[in-house]
């Protein structure tokens, strides 16, 4: 067998076969060498029963624990908020040996939450995915959502260097590009580049929801393009949200902090008529986009 065909994992366990996770089930049956055996495993009973349906998995259950007992690796792809709960549940069911693994959106918080439940026998690696959209549940997936997409990681004391490696080929295979980071850079460069933006537009769309009801319906009937790109991520689901802002909330509100500053300048140079300002902030805004583009991440 070509190295690359033999499966990463014998029996992988996806807790929380939402966007994310039903997404790895997907590419996992697609692929074929994430794993041999995949169970999926969710505490909703309507949830379960539509992964059953779509065939994405080869078990399905809402028993975490009995799951977590056959697996070689326990994938946690829950809302942050649920993550210390759900690993409470699953990690002393696991296997000796068997490698614990999460794809929360935020990672200091999400380890301090998940380490009481760690043992010296379960390697433990956190990563995040970079990759999704606005929609959640086991509908929403897709095997290439994280196709050159990023996937970081950040190892700790407790994550052996097979289990980083095992962790890193399941990403790999999924088509992600891997990067490595402290758990605290992680918070910070995902409160500016993902927490913050989906504040703003979770913010200007209730600025516009709050405004006279004729403007509103005006809202609606005239939104340009600018607006527009603002409500699909407005669209987001608020239990998730809800728990990334908690949970990142140091990071977050210090990039809100900067941002606010940033815009009263920008409202002082618009006020005092100071063009460069201006056209300087734009420039930087298009140069930004510019190399998005460049990197295939636009
Ligand atoms: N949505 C996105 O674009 C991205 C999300 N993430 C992270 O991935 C994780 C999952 O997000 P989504 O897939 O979007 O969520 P989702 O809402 O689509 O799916 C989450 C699933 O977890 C289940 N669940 C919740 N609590 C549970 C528990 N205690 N036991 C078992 N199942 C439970 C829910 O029933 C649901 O089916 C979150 O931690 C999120 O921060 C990471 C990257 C991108
Ligand atoms: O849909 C979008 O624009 C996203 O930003 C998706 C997303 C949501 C949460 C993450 O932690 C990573 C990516």
């Amino acid at each position: 067998m070509a190295e690359d065909t033999v499966p990463v994992f014998d029996t992988l366990a996806v807790i929380g076969p939402g966007l994310i996770g039903s997404s790895v089930l997907r590419r996992a049956q697609a692929e074929g060498n994430l794993a041999r055996k995949i169970i999926a495993v969710d505490k909703s009973p309507d949830v379960c029963a539509r992964v059953a349906e779509l065939g994405i998995a080869d078990e399905v259950t809402t028993d975490a624990a009995a799951a977590a007992a056959q697996a070689d690796c326990v994938m946690l792809c829950v809302p942050v908020g649920a993550m210390g709960a759900v690993a409470a549940q699953v990690v002393p069911a696991m296997k000796p040996g068997a490698v614990l693994t999460d794809v929360g959106s935020t990672k200091v918080s999400v380890i301090e939450a998940i380490s009481p439940s760690l043992r010296a026998d379960v390697p433990y690696v956190p990563t995040h995915p970079m990759a999704g959209t606005e929609f959640s549940g086991p509908d929403a997936g897709l095997a290439d959502l994280f196709e050159n997409r990023w996937c970081l990681i950040t190892p700790l004391d407790c994550t052996t260097a097979e289990a980083l490696e095992k962790v890193r080929t399941l990403w790999e295979r999924c088509g992600a590009r891997l990067r490595e980071m402290t758990p605290a850079h992680h918070d910070r460069v995902c409160a500016i580049v993902s927490h913050l933006p989906h504040l703003l537009a979770f913010t200007i769309c209730g600025t516009a929801d709050d405004l006279a009801s004729e403007t509103r319906s005006e809202v609606l009937d005239f939104a340009a393009s600018g607006f527009r790109d603002f409500t699909r991520i407005a669209a987001s689901d608020p239990i998730m949200w809800r728990d990334i802002f908690l949970s990142n909330r140091e990071a977050l509100l210090e990039m809100l902090g900067r941002f606010m500053e940033d815009a009263q300048a920008m409202a002082r140079a618009i006020r005092w008529e100071d063009s460069d300002y201006i056209v300087d902030r734009i420039e930087r805004g298009r140069a930004i986009r510019k190399s998005l583009i460049e990197n295939k991440q636009a």
